[in-house]
């Protein structure tokens, strides 16, 4: 991430001095664009990235007062690196910004930390390596006077959108990078609102990448199709509402053959998923805050199954249900009504999941006091970031005609898109269940949607559980709200107390 963004950087032409631990990794940026100058400039400007031996050189060769990007792993690393920076003389007026998946918490605590030996700002990059070289989305927050040197630098090296079309305007060319259309980044607010802001774009992106991945499974075991016919219907699926760069690389893994055996990859590659953090942050804070974000918090319990090989190894000889034989057919055998029937269901419950997102991220901003712009965030995600997709603009536009929009699914277009697709939806839903094929976040969503339609839950009864066996209290239908009632369930005539 590091070496690309430097690559970004200057090919905007701004000059580098870059330092790794690793000189070898220093010596392979500086070589890099050396030769991407001579192929690409016909080497007639001069070097613009410097290689440097430690953090006292890369310092000196450094313009004051001083910007400084840090790429390094979340967590102990950011604090050593800023150590190393102050050991080496970093100075008040410098600023020192931490483009890593910090978790916000750090980077409030930072800002105050190092207040007196250098300006802490912190911008989250989203885009992976190559969003990374030519054009990330980015989500800068903290000081506003940090934020005003950097920003010109900022916009030049972010993602750029058609302002007409909300499409990605993408030209992947060494010194060539876009400059026309409207640069993905904004600046989201104080200290940890951008790394906020990005962790929960990476607890979004778990539950798309797991939707993704479940539509997947129904349409290998339900229908059993092949990985390459599975990639070809999500090429289809991405020509539509469907459309996004998670859909688009999907596809491209599906059809992918392993270069040691010819098998499809997808096959060779251990079903064992990884994951950095972010995903796991998002749900854990939705639970703190308590945000319904069940559909992202399915997406963490996925990966963490998945972990689980050798018990489902043993598990899959050992528990009953439905056999996935690849004879079995949904939507009355007609593949091709299951196939429309899925992509409805999947449109449906990735609103969900975005839903949730955006609301958590409310949530916490009232939480916090943050004054985020939901239009604007939505607008930094349509181009370079790995949720990019069509989808944005239609959030951009909902949160363009009401900036106070409590929950997506209140959004007309987006309550009508629901109300039309929901009968596939709950179709596909109750395939899977009754072929015992998971769909942990599909079906999640589906019952985020149907609790938000019910004016009344049972949560009546729970909170008369609670009373019964501690106690606890009860407000009344009937009663002024934060009225407190209790019913002496132990004695003989169960009179009701008012608290
Ligand atoms: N990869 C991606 O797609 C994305 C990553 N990010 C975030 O960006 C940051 C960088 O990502 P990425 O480049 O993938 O990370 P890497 O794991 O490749 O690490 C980046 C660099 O940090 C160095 N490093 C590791 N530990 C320390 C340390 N204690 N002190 C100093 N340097 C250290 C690494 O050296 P060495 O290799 O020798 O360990 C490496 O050169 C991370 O916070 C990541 O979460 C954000 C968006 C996308
Ligand atoms: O931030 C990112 C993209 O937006 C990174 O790719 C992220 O590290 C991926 O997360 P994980 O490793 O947990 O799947």
């Amino acid at each position: 991430m590091g070496k690309n963004l430097a690559l970004n950087i200057a090919d905007n032409h701004y000059r580098v001095a870059a330092f790794d631990l690793d000189a070898d990794k220093v010596q392979g940026v500086v070589r890099q664009e050396e030769l991407e100058r001579i192929k690409y400039l016909n080497n007639v400007v001069d070097a613009r990235i410097d290689g440097c031996n430690n953090i006292s050189e890369m310092l000196s060769k450094l313009e004051k007062p001083r910007v400084v990007l840090l790429s390094v792993p979340a967590g102990a690393p950011v604090d050593g690196v800023c150590q190393s920076l102050i050991e080496a003389g970093i100075e008040a007026d410098d600023i020192v910004i931490d483009t890593g998946n910090s978790l916000w918490t750090d980077t409030v605590e930072r800002e105050k930390r190092y207040a007196s030996d250098f300006l802490f700002f912190s911008c989250a990059v989203s885009g992976g390596e190559v969003g990374a070289r030519f054009g990330p989305s980015l989500m800068p927050s903290g000081s506003l006077t940090a934020w005003n040197r950097i920003e010109p630098i900022w916009q030049a090296i972010a993602a750029k959108v058609d302002a007409k079309t909300g499409l990605p305007i993408e030209r992947f060319e060494p010194a060539n990078p876009v400059k026309e259309g409207e640069p993905c980044t904004t600046y989201i607010g104080p200290a940890g609102s951008g790394h906020y802001v990005k962790m929960v774009h990476n607890g979004i992106e778990y539950a798309d990448m797991q939707l993704i991945c479940e539509a997947y499974q129904l349409l290998r075991d339900g229908l059993g199709y092949t990985p390459a016919q599975v990639g070809e219907v999500f090429e289809r699926w991405n020509a539509g509402s469907l459309n996004s760069y998670l859909m688009e690389i999907s596809a491209d893994v599906l059809q992918q053959a392993d270069p040691l055996t010819g098998a499809p990859l997808v096959d060779m590659i251990l079903d064992k998923a990884g994951q950095k953090g972010t995903g796991l942050w998002t749900a854990v804070s939705s639970l703190q805050i308590g945000c319904p974000a069940p559909t992202i918090a399915e997406a963490v319990y996925a990966r963490a199954v998945s972990t689980q090989k050798v018990q489902r190894q043993q598990l899959s000889q050992q528990l009953s249900g439905p056999s996935h034989t690849p004879v079995a057919k949904f939507a009355d055998g007609d593949e091709q009504v299951f196939i429309a029937q899925l992509e409805n269901a999947l449109y449906c419950a990735k609103v969900c999941s975005y839903a949730q997102g955006f609301q958590l991220m409310a949530m916490q901003a009232k939480e916090q006091g943050w004054k985020l712009d939901f239009a604007e965030i939505a607008k930094i995600w349509r181009a370079g970031c790995i949720i990019r997709a069509t989808f944005l603009q239609s959030i951009t536009q909902a949160y363009q005609q009401n900036a106070e929009l409590e929950n997506l699914l209140m959004a007309e277009t987006f309550a009508k898109a629901l109300s039309e697709k929901q009968n596939d939806w709950r179709f596909a839903v109750s395939a899977a269940v009754m072929n015992g094929i998971p769909a942990p976040c599909i079906s999640s969503a589906l019952a985020y949607y149907d609790s938000y339609r019910c004016e009344r839950l049972p949560a009546s009864l729970l909170q008369g559980q609670r009373d019964f066996f501690g106690a606890h209290t009860f407000e009344r239908t009937d009663k002024p709200a934060g009225d407190k009632y209790h019913l002496n369930w132990s004695s003989e005539d169960r009179t009701l107390d008012k608290l």
